[in-house]
Parts: structure tokens; C-alpha cells; sequence
């Protein structure tokens, strides 16, 4: 095999000090660098405009636990998608964003979920907002039934409800539409259905007593408006002066003199019980992110980590704090620091500051978050009108680009996949628009120049990251076909994402729950595969179950790491 390696030998000591140059050895292998790529894959046309590929049905005979080292060595499992994209396209062409689904009514179904997942879904979200513990059960039964059988590696990631103001169900109904000058009564009573007409339930026992006639009250991030007219005991009387339609469980705020009134919601804990019997039932279940809701401070994101360390063996569920507060963003850095990942939360965001904050908001917090070296996805009405439409407008393909290109780890469809009439066409519109932006910028070679801070704590760490930043200039500077990353923790795996390199990283892994994880993250084309500590027989070995498949041809240019032995090689598959 021709390569070019150089191993960094860590330091026993973890104290030593990080002025000390590690230990340098170059390989005695010969050198065959190909410089530049031939293969067909580069001018293949890109896959934006063509149907997603149907999938590639695996035998995985490893993926369930439980099975025998000897048989788990000889396979390896990848997405079926990725898969398909890889073979017909090349790698240049896989999608680097990842995509994330709310599962709602719209797609619980098992052939939903599949059509879902063939669309590109990486992440199946479910809202602990709506519907009962056996609806929740039944979804993520099915996405991880689909993994098992179709060969998908789709992760889940249940988002807690919170415990801010919401309205109650709609009495049944799916949504109400309100007009202009219309007048509606929120009351704290605890009504049951039929509610009384142009009636609406509050979550929070405070509610009457915390409004003033003349506030403004937003619902739904400010999609429908009202002004608090009269008060009466439990209820509250609000004429409606921006009309829409209201949805069931909808978020209310409410504005005084221009500013968001929040003295009490200050005072609601981040989760609240019932979030805390959702986290249990989540950890039951196996759930892959649990995604915390109006998180305030690290402090409670410290506080769910160590819970969930307690009750569940590696710690294998991520953490993700969604920034859609003030406080959360008083406190941004050290709650991104404390968490797995972020989400700009964009709904309830723009209800706590004004609408136009919010994109410079969205890009700080894409920024600090690739800074620190943790996954971000970017949530909230991308394709709001996709719920009712079958094309986006304009606008909001413009807003999903510019995501795509500010970089983020993920996008999300809320409602669009979750009750909305064309889940599938919104997911293809996010999947063809970050393929064609991600093309766009590769041609252009507008790497953003963004700095990236140390992120290590400890020596060996910082050669880790000093060896992706390397591999990753290498990467783009030779033009290699893929980078080949074998990893334990997933560390390594990361800190190459966060170089945002051209070419797609491959990351092995010997967990399918770290495989399932790391689908949050930008670029990186997850396997789950046996490996060892010697990297020669891990590399002969990928290469020949990825040449058998077709995934890699000889002749490829791919630079191999490794977080056991923290090694660079660049290699021509054999
Ligand atoms: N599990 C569910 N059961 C019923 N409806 C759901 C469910 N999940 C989502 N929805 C519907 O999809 C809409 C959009 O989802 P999402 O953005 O996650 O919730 P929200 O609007 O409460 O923030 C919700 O308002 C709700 O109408
Ligand atoms: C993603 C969000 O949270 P949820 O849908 O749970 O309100 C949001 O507010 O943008
Ligand atoms: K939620
Ligand atoms: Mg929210």
C-alpha cells in the first residue's frame, strides 16, 4: 500500500507541557502521491435535481449488540442512503448538512418515516409538547426498526416541552383560525372539551394574575397577536389585532411598553417535572439527543448530563441546549461549552427579542458553536409555508442557503414534516438547496477564513486537534478524495467537522449508538465497523469491504487518522 504517514506518539505524562514538540516518525513506506483526482466521480452531475436513490436494503448482522466479535468483523454497516448517494455520485457530492425531521400526525406512519429517511432525514425528532408516551414509543420503535432492517442509521432526539406559558389542546381541534378584531378569552380554568367558543386554555396557573390590560400578548413566536382588553378573574379577554391561526399547545409571551414581561418566567424551572418523567421515558426508550427547551444557564444542562451519566451506561445520550431565550443568550458560551450541541430555536426566539435580532443572532451562535468545536442546527419555519404549499418562496430558499452556507451542522423541518401537507417535497427542498449551496461554495473556494480556537484541555487533546486542522489544510491542499477517521470517542471525528474540509470525512466507529450520533454532524459519513489499534490491518480491511461495495475505488487519494494511535496517513487505495 502506498502511503505517507507521520505518528504522533503521546505523551505518557498528560502533564507535560504543550511547548515540549512530540515525538516525530516519519514512515519508511514509499511514497506514491497522486496529486490529482481523475476519477468520474468529479464530473459527475450533482444529485440536487435528481430523485433521492432508493435505498440499498443491508444485512446488518451487527448492529443489534449482542452479536460475536468474529461475525461483527467482517461487516460494516453504513446508510443505505449514503450508500447509494456515494456509489452514483462520487464522494464530492455527498450532502455535508445534515437534516433533522419533527415527527408529527403528517409522518408516525412506518412507510412515512421510510419515505422520511430515504429523503435524506439523519435525525427524527419528536416533541414532547404533543402526544402521549405510546405515540412518542411507537415512533422511535419505528425509526430504530427501520435501521435494523433497511440498513439507516437515523438518530433520535426528543425535545422536552418546558415549562413556559403555552395554551392548552384545541378541544380537538388540529388548528383555529382567529380574524381581525376578534376577541378570544385565555383562561387559567381548567376546561374540558368542548371549550366554549373562541376559548382558549393556559398551561400556567400565574397567567391572570401576571397580564395588565393593554399588554400585548404574541403566540406562537408572534404569529398571531392579541391585546389584553379586560380581565375576569381566571380569565382574560384579548382583542386579536394580528390575525392567523392558532395551533394546539402553542407558546405564549407577553410584551409590556415594548419589552417582554419575564420576572415570573425567570422564576419556572428549565425542566420541569413533567419534562423530568419525558427525560426518563427518553433514556427508557434509548433516544439518541435529548434536546432541553428554554435552557437558562449551564447549570442545568451540568445537571441533566450527570443524570443521565448516573442511569445509563457510556453516557450515550447527547445533550443539545436550545437557545431560544434571553438568558440563554446572557449566557451563550459557557451553555454551548456545557452541552453536546445547540439548536437557534428560531420560533421562540423571535418572540423574546425583536424579529430583526434574530439573524445576527442565528450567526453568532453558528459561530461560537463551531468556535467550541459542538454540532448546531438551525430550527424553525425554513419552509413554513411548505405546511401548506408544495414549492417554498423565494425567501425561504434564501434563508435555508444561507444557512447552508454560514455552515451550520443541521436543518430542521418542524411543522413542515410534523402536520404539514408535502413533509416529503419540504425535506427534498432542503436537501437539493444544501447541495447546490455546498457545491456553490467549493467552486467558488470561498472558504471563510474563520478562526478556530484551541478547544483542548489536556496535551494529548491538542495533538488531536493540531492533527485534524493539519489533515484537514492537507485534505483541501492535495484534493483528496475523502479523509478516513477511525475513532472511539467521536472526538476526532468532530474536530475534523469543524474544519468544514471539501471533501467528505469517513468516520468508523465500533459503537452503532456513537455512529447514530455523529449523523449530526457536518460532513461526516458515519460507519460502524470492528477496528483495532494497528492501523495497517484497519485500513486494508476498509478498503477492501468499501472497494467490494463499490464505494471506493483503487486509486482513490484518502489522508487516514486515528484517535488510538493519533496518526496521519495519506494513502492511494490499493
Ligand atoms: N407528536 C405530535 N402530535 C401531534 N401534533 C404534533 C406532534 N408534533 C408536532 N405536532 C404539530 O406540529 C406542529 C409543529 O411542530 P413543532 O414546531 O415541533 O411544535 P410547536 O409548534 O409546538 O413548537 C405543532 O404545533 C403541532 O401542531
Ligand atoms: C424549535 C423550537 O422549539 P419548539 O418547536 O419546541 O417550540 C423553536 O422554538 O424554534
Ligand atoms: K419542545
Ligand atoms: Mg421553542
Amino acid at each position: 500500500m502506498a502511503s505517507q504517514s507521520l505518528h504522533f506518539l503521546t505523551p505518557v505524562n498528560p502533564s507535560r507541557s504543550l511547548s515540549s514538540s512530540p515525538f516525530l516518525r516519519p514512515s519508511l513506506l514509499p511514497v506514491r502521491l497522486r496529486l490529482f483526482r481523475s476519477s468520474a466521480a468529479a464530473h459527475t452531475p450533482p444529485p440536487d435535481l435528481n430523485p433521492s436513490p432508493v435505498p440499498v436494503i443491508l444485512s446488518s448482522t451487527n448492529g443489534i449488540g449482542g452479536v460475536s466479535i468474529a461475525a461483527a468483523a467482517s461487516a460494516i454497516d453504513v446508510d443505505a442512503v449514503t450508500e447509494a448517494e456515494l456509489k452514483e455520485n462520487g464522494f464530492r457530492s455527498t450532502r455535508r448538512t445534515k437534516l433533522v425531521c419533527t415527527i408529527g400526525p403528517a409522518t408516525c406512519e412506518a412507510e412515512q418515516i421510510e419515505a422520511l429517511a430515504v429523503g435524506g432525514m439523519n435525525v427524527a425528532r419528536v416533541n414532547m409538547c404533543h402526544g402521549t408516551h405510546d405515540w412518542h414509543r411507537r415512533v422511535i420503535r419505528q425509526v430504530r426498526r427501520l435501521n435494523e432492517e433497511k440498513g439507516f442509521a437515523v438518530a433520535v432526539m426528543m425535545d422536552t416541552e418546558g415549562s413556559e406559558i403555552h395554551m392548552g389542546d384545541l378541544g380537538g381541534f388540529a388548528s383555529a383560525k382567529t380574524e381581525d378584531g376578534e376577541v378570544w378569552t385565555f383562561s387559567v380554568r381548567a376546561l374540558k372539551a368542548p371549550l366554549p367558543e373562541r376559548t382558549i386554555n393556559v398551561n400556567y396557573d400565574g397567567f391572570a394574575e401576571d397580564v395588565r390590560v393593554g399588554d400585548e400578548l404574541l403566540v406562537d413566536g408572534g404569529m398571531v397577536r392579541f391585546e389584553v382588553i379586560e380581565k375576569l378573574g381566571p380569565d382574560v379577554r384579548c382583542r386579536c389585532t394580528d390575525p392567523g391561526l392558532l395551533l394546539p399547545r402553542a407558546n405564549i409571551t407577553f410584551w409590556r411598553d415594548g419589552s417582554l414581561v419575564r420576572e415570573r418566567n425567570a422564576m419556572l424551572p428549565t425542566i420541569s417535572s413533567k419534562d423530568w418523567l419525558d427525560i426518563d421515558f427518553g433514556i427508557a426508550e434509548g433516544v439518541d439527543f435529548i434536546a432541553v427547551s428554554f435552557v437558562k444557564s449551564a447549570e442545568v444542562i451540568n445537571h441533566l448530563k450527570s443524570y443521565i451519566a448516573a442511569r445509563c451506561r457510556d453516557r450515550e445520550i447527547s445533550v443539545v441546549a436550545k437557545i431560544e431565550s434571553i438568558d440563554s443568550l446572557k449566557n451563550l458560551e459557557e451553555i454551548v461549552l456545557a452541552s453536546d450541541g445547540a439548536m437557534v430555536a428560531r420560533g421562540d426566539l423571535g418572540a423574546q427579542i425583536p424579529l430583526e435580532q434574530v439573524p445576527s443572532v442565528q450567526h453568532t451562535v453558528v459561530k461560537i458553536c463551531r468556535q467550541l468545536n459542538r454540532p448546531v442546527i438551525v430550527a424553525s419555519q425554513l419552509l413554513e409555508s411548505m405546511i401548506e404549499y408544495p414549492t417554498p418562496t423565494r425567501a425561504e430558499v434564501a434563508d435555508v442557503s444561507e444557512a447552508v452556507r454560514q455552515r451550520a451542522d443541521a436543518l430542521m423541518l418542524s411543522g413542515e414534516s410534523a402536520m404539514g401537507q408535502f413533509p416529503d417535497k419540504a425535506l427534498t427542498v432542503l436537501r437539493s438547496v444544501s447541495l447546490r449551496i455546498e457545491r456553490w461554495w467549493r467552486e467558488e473556494k470561498r472558504y471563510e477564513a474563520m478562526e478556530l480556537p484551541d478547544v483542548a484541555s489536556s496535551f494529548s487533546d491538542k495533538i488531536s486537534e493540531e492533527i485534524c486542522n493539519s489533515a484537514a489544510k492537507m485534505a483541501n491542499n492535495l484534493g483528496v478524495d475523502a479523509v478516513f477517521v477511525y475513532t472511539k470517542t467521536g472526538q476526532m471525528a468532530s474536530l475534523l467537522s469543524r474544519c468544514r474540509p471539501d471533501c467528505p470525512i469517513f468516520a468508523f466507529t465500533t459503537s452503532t449508538s456513537l455512529r447514530r450520533r455523529l449523523n449530526l454532524q457536518w460532513g461526516l459519513i458515519p460507519f460502524r465497523l470492528s477496528f483495532s489499534d494497528d492501523m495497517e490491518t484497519n485500513l486494508n480491511k476498509t478498503f477492501s469491504l468499501l472497494k467490494q461495495r463499490g464505494m471506493i475505488q483503487s486509486g482513490d487519494l484518502v489522508i487516514a487518522l486515528s484517535d488510538m494511535l493519533q496518526s496521519i496517513q495519506v494513502i492511494n487505495v490499493p
